[in-house]
C-alpha cells in the first residue's frame, strides 16, 4: 500500500527504545521519527512528545488524527496519522510502540518491521532509576510489565552493552548503513 517502510521499536520500559531511536536518527538523517502524542506532562525526561490533556487526546481521536493509539502506565499514546504521508513519500518512519498494541499496529500496517529491544532485568531497573522520570512505585509497576516473549516476526536487538553496539544491530536488521558517524 505504501512505498516507505514502517519500523516499530518495542520493549520493556527502560530498555533504551527512545535512546536507540535517537541514535538511529542521528546515524541516518533520512529516517523520520514519529512524534508521539501522550497524555504526559510536557518537559518530562526523554523523548520530545506532543503533550496533550485527556480531552484533547479524545478530540483528536474523534477527528481521525491518529494512525494508531493505545493506553499503558495510566497514560494514553498515539502516533499521528501524518506518518502515512511520509510512508507514501517513500520514507522510513520509526516510532516507539507498545508490545500490547502490536495487533492493532499490524492490522493497519501489515508490512511493519518490529524491532524488540531487550536487556537483563537488573539493567532495566538501574536505567529506570537513573533516568529518574518515574517514582519508585511507578518503576516497580513498569518492571512488572517486562515480559520476555518475542513478538511474531520481530527482530531481537540486545541493548545490554553500548548504544553503538545496539545501533549496529538495528542498522543490520534494517539493511541500512550509517550516513554520518
Ligand atoms: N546502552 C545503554 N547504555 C547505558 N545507558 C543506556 C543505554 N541505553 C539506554 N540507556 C539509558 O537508560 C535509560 C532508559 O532509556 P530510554 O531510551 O528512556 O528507554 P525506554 O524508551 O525504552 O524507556 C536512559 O537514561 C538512557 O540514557
Ligand atoms: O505494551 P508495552 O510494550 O509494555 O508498552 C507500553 C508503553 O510503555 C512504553 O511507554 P513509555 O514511553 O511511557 O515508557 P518507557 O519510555 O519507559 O518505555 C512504550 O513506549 C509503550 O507506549
Amino acid at each position: 500500500m505504501s512505498a516507505g517502510q514502517l519500523v516499530v521499536v518495542v520493549g520493556p520500559s527502560g530498555v533504551g527504545k527512545d535512546t536507540l531511536i535517537a541514535a538511529l536518527a542521528d546515524a541516518c538523517p533520512d529516517v523520520v521519527v514519529a512524534r508521539r502524542v501522550i497524555t504526559r506532562a510536557a518537559g518530562a525526561v526523554g523523548e520530545d512528545h506532543d503533550a496533550v490533556s485527556e480531552a484533547l487526546f479524545d478530540a483528536r481521536l474523534a477527528l481521525g488524527q491518529y494512525a494508531v493509539h493505545w493506553a499503558a502506565h495510566g497514560l494514553r499514546y498515539a502516533i499521528p496519522a501524518s506518518i502515512d504521508t511520509e510512508l507514501l513519500a517513500g520514507r522510513m518512519v520509526v516510532f516507539n510502540g507498545s508490545r500490547r498494541a502490536l495487533p492493532a499496529i499490524r492490522a493497519r500496517y501489515p508490512e511493519a518491521q518490529i524491532l524488540m529491544i531487550t536487556a537483563a532485568p537488573e539493567v532495566l531497573a538501574a536505567r529506570l532509576r537513573a533516568r529518574g522520570r518515574e517514582s519508585a512505585r511507578e518503576i516497580a509497576a513498569r518492571l512488572k510489565r517486562v515480559g520476555t516473549d518475542l513478538p511474531d516476526g520481530a527482530v531481537l536487538i540486545r541493548n545490554d552493552g553500548t548504544v553503538d553496539a545496539a545501533l549496529e544491530q538495528m542498522l543490520r536488521a534494517l539493511n541500512l548503513s550509517a550516513q554520518s558517524a
